[in-house]
């Protein structure tokens, strides 16, 4: 028995000549925040790719709540399960937040399938509800008739969590939330990601170490390839090998 909600064994991916992942064992605790770091080039992107279905492995086994997921499509992923909050904005900027988070919660398979086609105004009342509650989550729900444009660009990172959440995810892959935003909305999203994170298990990629060490139950280190370290906040500080993976940069 293990209470790893994510299995990663084994993942081996190459680039022509550059071995991007090499035989990567990783796995995620169930409820924990677990942070992924490491320097530029290190991998990250790459292994995120995989375990949203982006790209494909040559080797190795990706599992998640005991299913094996390698194969799977993103779709089937996310239906599986696992949402991931997107670097790149994917939200549609000429629609209000709540229609942003109404579309994200009909994409869900359950989404009306408990309802009669004769009753589509009730249907939209309650996809509705629930949107408005998602919103309210990320602390947007003042914003909710706001065009998505119109928001600042924490607030779409957050509207963003709220498109995640409305999937109903056992996991939240959140790949780098404090990406361009300023030192006060990286501040609101930490407490965002910390209030979340009672509720749902959090992987996080971020570049941001303080925010990383402020959240991280535990943090894994990429370094070329190789997972080198993974351990408590305070283990990974005081881990002789990253510390020179981080060599210049400070940890
Ligand atoms: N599509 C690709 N084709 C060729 N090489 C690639 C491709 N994607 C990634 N790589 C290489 O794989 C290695 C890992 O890259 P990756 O982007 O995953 O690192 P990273 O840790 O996310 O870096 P950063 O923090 O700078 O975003 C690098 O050497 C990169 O050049």
């Amino acid at each position: 028995m293990t209470d790893n909600l994510l299995e990663v064994a084994g993942l081996t991916r190459r680039f022509a000549a550059v071995e991007a992942l090499k035989a990567v064992d990783f796995a995620v605790a169930a409820g924990e925040v677990h942070a992924l770091i490491g320097p530029n080039g290190a991998g990250k992107t790459t292994f995120i790719h995989h375990l949203s279905g982006a790209l494909l492995p040559d080797a190795g086994q990706i599992r998640f709540a005991g299913r094996d997921v390698t194969r799977l499509s993103m779709h089937e992923r996310v239906r599986a399960g696992m949402a991931r909050s997107y670097q790149i904005t994917n939200v549609f900027l000429g629609l209000a937040a709540l229609d942003n988070v109404a579309l994200a919660v009909q994409g869900r398979p359950d989404a009306g399938s408990s309802f009669r086609f004769w009753r589509p105004v009730r249907r939209e009342a309650r996809l509705f509800d629930e949107a408005r509650e998602f919103l309210a989550q990320v602390g947007l729900a003042a914003k909710a008739a706001t065009l998505a444009g119109n928001l600042s660009h924490g607030e779409q990172r957050a509207l963003e969590l709220a498109m995640a959440l409305a999937t109903q995810p056992q996991l939240l892959l959140l790949d780098e939330p404090m990406a361009g935003t300023g030192p006060e909305e990286s501040a609101r999203m930490v407490e965002l990601i910390e209030h979340l994170a009672r509720h749902v298990t959090i992987l996080l990629v971020e570049h941001d170490m303080d925010a990383v060490f402020r959240l991280a139950d535990r943090i894994s280190v990429l370094e070329g390839g190789e997972l080198i370290c993974t351990g408590t906040p305070d283990e990974v500080r005081n881990d002789a090998g990253v510390r020179r993976a981080y060599l210049g940069d400070h940890l």
